[in-house]
């Protein structure tokens, strides 16, 4: 259930949009993934998804290359919440969800007690139960967000990639989702960018910069001051919270 990359470089173009990038995301923690906008999330959580193909480098799940994976067992396994994901069709909220199942069906099989069980869990811990009949053009900016993590929890994933999850979520449900997906026991990674969630929730942080990784470890290494300024171009001063016990950044005018 592991993720890694090695060396990774993407090229759009005569762009080097990614430049030797490298990483492990472990089973049941969270990698988080920052950057200021332009860094190179997006095209990194793509890359890792199996959405695009490395110009150079290596990505492997559990050891294997991607590329080896095949198409069928990567959309089993991989859930990829995109940032500006939508759904065309004016589905109700119960049957985008069921979507996520999709792939562990078989073209004979029909609706499973385990499909079932899954698309129920899904929409609860999503907290979208109440709204399952709904349409989904009636819905609301976070409401189609928590749709969409609620499809990529039915699909049971041994890997969760996630774009920016929590960008139009309220404070109560960017909370829950960064709560939810920390405590999951699968391998995930999320770009983010409000880096006190980012301290809060994650086990490990990677920071890229113009598509190289400017650091790497956990929050208490990675958040420094130094890398504020560097990388973040704000003034701040970053602190031990006396009630979660991970940094905390308060950031100066
Ligand atoms: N398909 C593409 N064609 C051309 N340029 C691209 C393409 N995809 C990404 N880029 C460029 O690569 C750079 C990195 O983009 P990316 O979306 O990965 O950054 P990001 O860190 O996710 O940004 P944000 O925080 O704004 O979402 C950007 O300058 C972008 O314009």
């Amino acid at each position: 259930m592991s993720i890694t990359a090695d060396n990774l470089v993407w090229k759009i173009g005569k762009r080097t949009v990614l430049d030797g990038v490298s990483l492990r995301a472990e089973p049941g923690r969270l990698l988080g993934l920052l950057g200021p906008n332009g860094s190179g999330k997006t095209s990194l959580l793509r890359l890792l998804g199996g959405l695009k193909t490395p110009s150079a480098g290596r990505i492997t799940l559990d050891g294997r290359d991607i590329g080896e994976v095949g198409r069928r067992a990567l959309a089993k396994r991989v859930a990829f919440v995109e940032q500006h994901a939508t759904t065309n069709v004016n589905l109700r909220v119960i049957d985008v969800v069921k979507l996520g199942r999709f792939p562990h069906r078989s073209m004979f099989s029909g609706w499973s007690e385990a499909d079932e069980v899954a698309v129920e869990e899904a929409l609860e811990r999503a907290g979208m139960g109440e709204k399952r009949n709904d349409f989904w053009q009636s819905l609301s900016g976070g409401e189609k967000q928590r749709v969409h993590i609620a499809r990529a929890l039915a699909q049971s994933p041994r890997e969760l990639i996630l774009d920016e999850p929590t960008n139009h979520l309220d404070i109560q449900h960017q909370i829950g989702l960064l709560r939810l997906v920390a405590g999951l026991p699968v391998t995930s990674v999320v770009a983010l960018h409000d880096l006190n969630h980012a301290a809060m929730f994650c086990d490990h942080l990677i920071v890229l910069q113009n598509g190289r990784v400017a650091a790497a470890g956990t929050p208490e290494e990675v958040l420094t001051e130094a890398l504020l300024r560097d990388v973040f171009s704000v003034k701040a001063r970053v602190e031990r919270s006396m009630h979660h016990g991970r940094p905390h950044i308060h950031y100066l005018g």
